[in-house]
């Protein structure tokens, strides 16, 4: 008997209300049509049509969002997915893997986590974490917090800060600050899922987002052996136990990933890298004549019959002879994608299938698309080319530094309300305003009803004779406004931004 057993990892039990007992084929496909339906219905989904993808607060709808991204995310997902049962079952290992009847959840799983990968993702990408963490960084100082309490005194949040003979709640208030500096789109992902929009996934369906697995509190280097899975943080503070539970459920060893979770990232990777080009021709930034000659560039010689011969000279070849009636941009593009594809997946398919065992163990600690291979290479070449002529193109440089700015202007905007004292913040919440704090009153006011009730309730379980509960109540409070911020689109940070600095 194979210790690859897939039944064990594809689990259809939720953390509320779970279907229970055994089984059949047809009904938990249709547990995993339930999952479906909650993504696709979710109100994150829908605002990712007005996030950030590369060209921020972009007008042309023919430019990719997160939205349409993570569509043609899905696709490949499906793809690839597809391709890992294909040649599982031309190979006979599909029963001895677990898979027999699971192949429909497989790819359901996969499809649904590509949709959701960039659920968490803040406004302005990239820009918007890090002016969300530089923001909280300045204020919280949390490299001071490894040290001695006598030198802690630049952290701005008196409760945070280190007292001399204070152990345990020391150890806390590290953690806290920590957790708090470590904003991530994918840790994000995972709260916003769980805790503020409660979709009650199955565990399957959440643990295929977990992408890292670096808790966002933990300043340690990782071991070397789990340094790729750990790049970045995964998850919060606030979602550590529904984390232990998630790990329990799935039986991922310590730093492990679910295995599905490796084919979303190859079908991001693969997306992203063709489309980010195609939406720069699309933008004028480099025409594809320009766009070919820097890929020939970068790449070095190519010599007939390898790889980018046989994908990017192929479309360029193709898309000259012009014989489709079709405009030679569009000509490229389509052969370009379809050319990448093909050669792509079924690479990424078939490491995922090489390396069963530490994907099935979740150990295996690079991604498909990253080795010395020439498809590793090639998908190289065109982010490289993206970094150097479309991530640093002037205009893209510009929006980006006003994202940074909105965001790290909400902040201030919103920052009263971190400031108020225990009590006052309290009376706010249980009575929804304080008539001697009419600024604070009103900025609360804006706040999204679910994000305060992940608040309260988080709080509510906070006993107040606890040591911790100031910290942890000023942690929570922190979250509250990560989250309110971070949950906006581009557009409405931008508008709010202006509307609240009262300009025209
Ligand atoms: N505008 C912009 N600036 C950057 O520095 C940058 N770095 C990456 N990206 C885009 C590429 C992928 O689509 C997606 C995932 O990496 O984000 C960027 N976009
Ligand atoms: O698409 P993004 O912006 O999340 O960027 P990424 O390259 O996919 O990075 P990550 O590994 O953080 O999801
Ligand atoms: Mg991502």
């Amino acid at each position: 008997m194979s210790d690859i057993d897939f039944r064990r990892k594809i689990n259809w039990h939720r953390r509320f209300r779970s279907p229970e007992g055994e089984k059949s084929e047809h009904e938990i496909l249709r547990i995993f049509e339930s999952d479906r339906g909650r993504i696709i219905n979710s109100p994150a989904i829908r605002r990712l049509q007005q996030k950030t993808q590369v060209f921020p607060l972009e007008r042309n709808a023919a430019v990719r969002t997160r939205l349409t991204h993570s569509l043609e995310v899905q696709q490949v997902g499906r793809y690839i997915a597809r391709e890992v049962l294909s040649r599982l079952k031309e190979q006979n290992l599909l029963a001895r893997y677990g898979l027999e009847t699971l192949t429909g959840p497989f790819e359901s799983i996969v499809e649904m986590a590509c949709l959701m990968h960039d659920i968490g993702n803040p406004p302005f990408g990239h820009f918007g974490e890090a002016a969300i963490n530089d923001w909280f960084r300045q204020r919280l100082r949390p490299d001071a917090a490894c040290g001695d309490a006598q030198e802690d005194f630049h952290c701005a949040i008196a409760t945070l800060r280190l007292k001399e003979g204070d152990d345990a709640l020391n150890t806390l208030r590290c953690k806290v600050r920590q957790d708090l500096c470590h904003f991530e789109g994918n840790a994000q992902g995972i709260r916003l899922v769980h805790t503020l929009l409660r979709l009650n996934l199955t565990w399957a369906q959440v643990g295929c987002i977990l992408k890292y697995t670096r808790p966002a509190w933990d300043a340690q280097t990782p071991p070397a052996s789990c340094r790729y899975l750990m790049k970045k943080p995964g998850f919060y503070f606030s979602e550590e136990h529904y984390i232990a539970r998630l790990r329990s459920e799935l039986e991922l060893g310590d730093y492990c990933r679910f295995p599905l979770t490796w084919i979303m990232e190859a079908a991001d990777d693969i997306s992203y890298c063709v489309a980010d080009l195609e939406d720069a021709v699309e933008k004028n930034i480099f025409t594809v004549e320009r766009l070919y000659h820097h890929l020939c560039a970068r790449w070095g010689q190519h010599c007939q019959g390898d790889l980018f011969s046989q994908v990017v000279l192929d479309a360029w070849e193709k898309s000259r002879a012009n014989n489709m009636r079709r405009s030679a941009e569009d000509q490229f593009f389509m052969y370009l994608r379809v050319n990448t594809l093909n050669k792509l997946v079924p690479y990424a398919a078939q490491r995922f299938i090489d390396n069963i065992k530490p994907v099935f163990d979740g150990s295996f600690n690079q991604a498909l698309l990253e080795d010395d291979s020439p498809a590793s290479r090639l998908l190289d070449l065109y982010k490289q080319v993206a970094m150097q002529h479309v991530f640093n193109h002037p205009d893209v440089e510009q929006l980006e530094l006003q994202g940074y700015r909105v965001i790290s202007g909400l902040l201030d905007i919103y920052s009263p309300l971190l400031m108020l004292p225990l009590a006052d913040f309290q009376q706010m919440v249980s009575e929804g305003g304080v008539r001697h704090l009419p600024i604070e009153t009103r900025l609360y006011h804006k706040l999204s009803s679910s994000h305060c009730l992940a608040y309260k309730e988080a709080v509510d379980k906070l006993s107040c004779s606890n040591p911790h509960y100031e910290v942890m109540e000023f942690y929570y409070r922190c979250r509250l406004i990560q989250d309110y911020i971070s949950g906006m689109t581009d557009l409405y940070a931008w508008d709010e931004y202006r509307r609240l600095m009262a300009v025209a």
